[in-house]
């Protein structure tokens, strides 16, 4: 199996990877061409019920971690269609947690299965997701004006290559 590369981080304002956003999660991803990796301890401010980590903020990292794998595990731009969590062991602030993710199916040339897990540091699942994706080619991610071209040209030329 190949070895793990660090993957260059796109935009900094993002609220899962951005680098430069104060309130969010900073992951950081990791590909060995199959597979697409992160970990993390979860700041204080999000947690949910007393010292537990809030589910909507494991279903981002879970998201976050199957758009990565989406993106460059089958080289498109990409959009979450639809998305389902089980939440298995609770998971608190403070605790390093880790992500993997996978492309599961290619449903059709345009659509992808994925799925992803959040394990602790004793190796247990804390919570898993499997998500439909839209793949999309750069020239069809431009006309849905989501975000603007040259920021996607400015991926295209990057995104590809290790950090
Ligand atoms: C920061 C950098 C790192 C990146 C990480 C980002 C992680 C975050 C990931 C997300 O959370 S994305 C935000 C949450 N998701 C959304 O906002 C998606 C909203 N939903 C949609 O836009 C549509 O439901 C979706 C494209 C996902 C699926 O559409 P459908 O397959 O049901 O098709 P639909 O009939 O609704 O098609 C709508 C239009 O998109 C077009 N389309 C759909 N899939 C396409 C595809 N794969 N390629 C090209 N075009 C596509 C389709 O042809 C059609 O074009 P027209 O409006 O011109 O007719």
């Amino acid at each position: 199996m190949a070895e793990w590369r660090a993957l260059k981080n796109i935009d900094p304002h993002c609220f899962a990877c951005g680098q430069g956003n104060s309130h969010g999660l900073h992951m950081r991803f990791f590909s060995n061409g199959e597979r697409v990796k992160s970990r993390l301890v979860i700041p204080d401010h999000l947690r949910g019920w007393h010292t537990l980590v809030h589910g909507g903020v494991l279903a981002t990292i879970l998201d976050e971690a199957m758009s990565w794998a989406a993106i460059h595990l089958t080289g498109h731009f990409i959009l979450t269609q639809e998305m389902t969590v089980r939440f298995k062991k609770p998971v608190h602030i403070g605790e390093e947690i880790r992500v993997q993710s996978f492309v599961n199916e290619r449903v059709s040339p345009k659509k992808a299965g994925l799925k992803a897990e959040i394990c602790n540091m004793s190796g247990d699942v804390c919570a898993e997701s499997s998500g439909l994706f839209a793949l999309f080619t750069t020239e069809d991610f431009i006309r849905k004006d989501l975000v603007p071209a040259h920021m996607l040209e400015a991926m295209n030329e990057s995104m590809w290559r290790s950090a």
